[in-house]
């Protein structure tokens, strides 16, 4: 499995990452949604280099121009509902995508509140095989949801190439994804690595709880 942890390079992404995580900034939830949207661009910046291109022609009003296009069949997926942002910026890159919608939440399964179970829900997706999965989800915490959300995929094909695109990872997250995922074909794509998690299994330090702050709590 492949990281790349865009805080190792200076850019614009740490900016719009520091806002989010600020308490003030998350008061403005538009700023603070359209700030995951710009990180989603960024990183499919990115990861459109990574892409396999091939020389095709482009008819122009006086000639014909000769221009190296991706020809990977995208599947833009994303997690109900926090990744919604994310997958919005990169939908303004991959805007020839196809996508995928997958719900998954968690959901403390003790009374301390210390254990979480994934719910999966919903599920709409094209056919995967041989595609270009990405999954765009800010928050690779215990890792439960990205998995859960990736099988229940997985069940609509198999892809050639996974690329999990999130805002912070935790290492148990990563750890997570290697271990439930094709190691061979998959890669994360995170703006930060965070240290740990809290009891809570909330990330520290984190930003809180991502869907809250784009979209207000939930019952
Ligand atoms: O790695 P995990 O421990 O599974 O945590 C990560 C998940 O937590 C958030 O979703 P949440 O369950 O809060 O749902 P929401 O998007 O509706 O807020 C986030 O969007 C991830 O999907
Ligand atoms: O810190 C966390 C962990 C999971 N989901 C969030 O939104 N925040
Ligand atoms: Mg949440």
């Amino acid at each position: 499995m492949k990281i790349i942890n865009f805080s190792e390079t200076d850019s614009v992404i740490n900016r719009y990452l520091a806002e989010i995580r600020d308490a003030d900034y998350q008061k403005n939830r538009l700023l603070f949604r359209n700030n995951i949207t710009r990180i989603g661009e960024m990183m499919a910046y990115e990861m459109s280099k990574t892409l396999t291109y091939e020389e095709r022609e482009v008819t122009t009003p006086l000639g014909t121009a000769r221009i190296r296009l991706p020809q990977d069949s995208i599947v833009l997926s994303t997690i109900f509902r926090a990744g919604l942002p994310l997958h919005a910026g990169f939908l303004n890159v991959f805007d020839h995508a196809d996508n995928g919608f997958v719900s998954a939440y968690r959901k403390y399964t003790d009374e301390a509140h210390t254990e979480v179970g994934i719910e999966v829900e919903y599920l709409a997706t094209p056919n995967l095989d041989g595609k270009t999965l990405i999954i765009a989800d800010p928050m690779l915490a215990t890792g439960g949801s990205i998995e859960m959300g990736y099988r229940a995929f997985l069940t609509k094909g198999m892809p050639h190439r996974v690329d999990i695109a999130c805002v912070l990872a935790t290492p148990e997250g990563l750890e997570h994804v290697k271990k439930t995922m094709p190691d061979d074909i998959t890669t994360v794509w995170c703006a930060a690595i965070d240290e740990r998690l809290n009891e809570h299994k909330y990330i520290i330090p984190g930003l809180g709880d991502a869907g809250d702050l784009c979209f207000g709590e939930k019952l």
